[in-house]
C-alpha cells in the first residue's frame, strides 16, 4: 500500500488540504480534498487571524480524507510567516494571533533600531527589514500578555502543537522572525533580550523533515480521522513553495506568486553583504541547510483587495481577461510603497498615487488590473536585474509558482521585460513542496534534487520566452521613475 501524504497549506488568502501520492510512473499525483477561505478580522483593537477556525477546517478536511477511504496518512503543515501565538502556563493560547498587516508595527523598525544599527542587525541575521517581522511585533507586544507567556509559537508550529501536543520551532519559519543568528544558527541572545523574551519561551529549533508525532487521541475521539503521523515540514509556506519549485541547475530564480510575490534564488551559503543590505534582500532559511535569498514584493494582495472592492463579482481569471483588453504601462507605480500594505481602499489608493505623480488615472476594472499587472511585471524585471548584480551571476530562468503562475499575460510580460525564460507552475507548488519533504522524510523520495525532477515529470509546466522588440525602453523608464519615487517597504 503506497503512502498517502496530506499537505496542509494555509496562505494569507486561502487554505487547502491536498492529498499527494506517488503513482507507478514515479509521478506525484495531487488531489484537492478541502479548501477554505482565510483572512484577518478586527477584534480587540487589532487585525487578527481566527486560528481555531483554521484548525477546525484542517480536521474537517481530514474527515473528508478518511471518508475517501484513507485509514493512515502523513501530514505536514505550512502557513504564512512572521505571525505567532502566545501560549500561557496552562498550555492554551492567551489571544488570537495578530496579523502582520496590523498597524501596530507601522513605526517599529525606527523605534527598535534607534540604538541598534540596521547594518549590525542585518549582519547578524541577514533578514530583510519588514516592519512586521516577528522581532518588531514582539517589540510592540502587550507587555502584560508577554509576561504571562510560557511559549511563543509560530502559526504552523502552534497548529502542530494543538493537533499533537508536541511543541517545536521549525527553522525556515523561525528565520522570518529576524531573531535567528546566521553564524550560530540559534536564536540571538541580544535580540531576545531586546524584546524581553527568554530563549526558553521558544521550543527547540528543528529542521524541516523532523517527525513531530501522532494526532492526539482526544481529536481522534471527537472527529472521524485517519491515523495521522505529523511531520514538521518547511513550515514557512514560501519555503515549501521553493522546495516545490522544479528548478534545474544553478541559474534559476523562483517567484512564489500569491498574496505576496517572493522573488529570489536558492543559495547554499547566505549573502548578507553590503549590496544585499542596500537592496533589502533576505536570507530566509530553507530546507536542507539552504538559504532563500529573496525579496518580498507586494504581490497579488493588491489584486485580492481590488476583487473584494468589486464585491467579488469578477473571478480572478475574469479580471485577468479584462486586463488583457487594455494597453500596458499606462502609469508607473512603486507597488512596494508601504501605502499599499493595508489601505482602506486599494482602488482609491492606486488612483490617488497616480494623481499625486501626475499620471493617467485608471478607472475601469480592466485598466486597474492592467496597471497592477504591468507594474508587477516591471518590478519583477527590475529585481531580476538586481539579483544578477548582487550575486554577480546571470539567472536565465524564472520559475513562477503559486496562483499567480496561472496568469499567462503576467508571465509573458515578465519574461519579455526581464529577458528570461519563464517556466510557470505548479500553481500548488507550496503543497507539492510540503508533501515532498514528507516523502523525503519517509524515504519514498531520495532527496531534493530527485524530488524536483519528479515534480517536473508530474505537472504541466508552461514556458514563456521573451518577445523581441516588445516594450523597448519601458523598464529603464520605470527604473528612473522608481529612483525618483521609491518609498520601499521598510
Ligand atoms: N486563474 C487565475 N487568473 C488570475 N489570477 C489568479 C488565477 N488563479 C489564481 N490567481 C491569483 O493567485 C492568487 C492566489 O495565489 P495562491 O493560491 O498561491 O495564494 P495563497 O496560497 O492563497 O496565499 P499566500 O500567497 O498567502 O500563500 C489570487 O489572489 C489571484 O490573484
Ligand atoms: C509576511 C511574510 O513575508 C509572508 O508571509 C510571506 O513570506 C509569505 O509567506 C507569502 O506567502
Ligand atoms: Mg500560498
Amino acid at each position: 500500500m503506497e503512502n498517502a501524504y496530506v499537505a496542509v497549506d494555509i496562505g494569507a488568502s486561502s487554505g487547502r488540504l491536498m492529498l499527494a501520492e506517488i503513482n507507478n510512473q514515479q509521478q506525484i499525483q495531487l488531489k484537492e480534498m478541502h479548501r477554505f477561505k482565510n483572512g484577518f478580522k478586527k477584534a480587540d483593537g487589532h487585525d487578527r487571524w481566527n486560528i481555531d477556525y483554521l484548525i477546525h477546517e484542517i480536521l474537517t478536511g481530514l474527515e473528508k480524507i478518511k471518508a475517501a477511504g484513507y485509514q493512515q496518512v502523513y501530514l505536514g503543515i505550512d502557513t504564512w510567516a512572521v505571525d505567532y501565538v502566545l501560549v500561557g502556563q496552562d498550555g492554551k493560547k492567551l489571544a488570537d494571533p495578530i496579523s502582520y498587516r496590523d498597524h501596530r508595527t507601522d513605526h517599529a523598525i525606527a523605534d527598535l533600531t534607534s540604538d541598534l544599527p540596521k547594518s549590525y542587525l542585518y549582519k547578524k541575521t541577514g533578514i530583510q527589514f519588514l516592519d512586521f517581522n516577528t522581532l518588531y511585533q514582539l517589540y510592540e507586544e502587550n507587555e502584560a500578555l508577554l509576561e504571562q507567556t510560557k511559549q511563543i509559537m509560530m502559526i504552523p508550529d502552534y497548529i502542530g502543537y494543538v493537533l499533537t501536543g508536541k511543541a517545536v520551532t521549525e527553522v525556515t519559519n523561525a528565520s522570518t522572525t529576524q531573531m535567528l543568528n546566521l553564524q550560530g544558527r540559534l536564536f540571538d541572545e541580544d535580540l531576545l533580550a531586546k524584546v524581553n523574551v527568554h530563549d526558553s519561551q521558544f521550543a527547540k529549533l528543528v529542521e524541516a523533515g523532523t517527525p513531530l508525532g501522532q494526532i492526539s487521541a482526544n481529536w481522534m475521539e471527537s472527529f472521524d480521522l485517519p491515523e495521522t503521523q505529523v511531520i514538521t515540514v518547511a513550515t514557512h509556506d514560501t519555503a515549501s513553495a521553493v522546495v516545490g519549485t522544479p528548478g534545474v541547475g544553478h541559474d534559476w530564480a523562483f517567484l512564489s506568486s500569491g498574496t505576496w510575490s517572493l522573488l529570489g534564488t536558492e543559495l547554499n551559503t547566505p549573502e548578507n553583504g553590503q549590496l544585499a543590505f542596500e537592496n533589502n534582500y533576505t536570507n530566509e532559511w530553507g530546507a536542507y541547510g539552504t538559504y532563500r535569498f529573496l525579496k518580498n514584493i507586494m504581490g497579488l494582495w493588491i489584486a485580492q483587495c481590488v476583487k473584494r472592492i468589486y464585491g467579488d463579482q469578477y473571478s480572478f481569471s475574469e479580471l485577468a481577461s479584462l486586463a488583457g483588453q487594455e494597453k500596458p504601462f499606462q502609469q508607473f507605480i512603486d507597488i512596494n510603497d508601504e501605502r499599499f500594505v493595508n489601505p482602506d481602499n486599494m482602488i482609491e489608493e492606486i488612483q490617488q498615487y497616480c494623481r499625486e505623480t501626475g499620471q493617467a488615472v485608471p478607472e475601469m476594472p480592466g485598466e486597474i488590473m492592467m496597471a497592477i499587472y504591468s507594474n508587477l511585471a516591471l518590478f519583477y524585471a527590475n529585481e531580476v536585474q538586481k539579483l544578477d548584480a548582487i550575486l554577480d551571476c546571470h539567472l536565465n530562468t524564472l520559475n513562477i509558482v503559486g496562483g499567480g503562475s496561472n496568469i499567462a499575460l503576467l508571465n509573458q510580460m515578465t519574461s519579455t521585460l526581464a529577458n528570461v525564460t519563464v517556466v510557470a507552475g505548479p500553481n500548488e507548488a507550496t503543497a507539492v513542496g510540503n508533501a515532498l519533504v514528507q516523502m523525503i522524510s519517509t524515504g519514498d523520495v531520495q532527496d531534493l534534487k530527485a524530488g524536483r525532477q519528479m515534480i517536473a515529470n508530474s505537472f504541466d509546466l508552461k514556458r514563456f520566452e521573451p518577445e523581441a522588440d516588445q516594450y523597448a525602453g519601458v523598464l529603464k523608464r520605470y527604473q528612473d521613475f522608481l529612483n525618483g519615487h521609491s518609498k520601499e517597504l521598510v
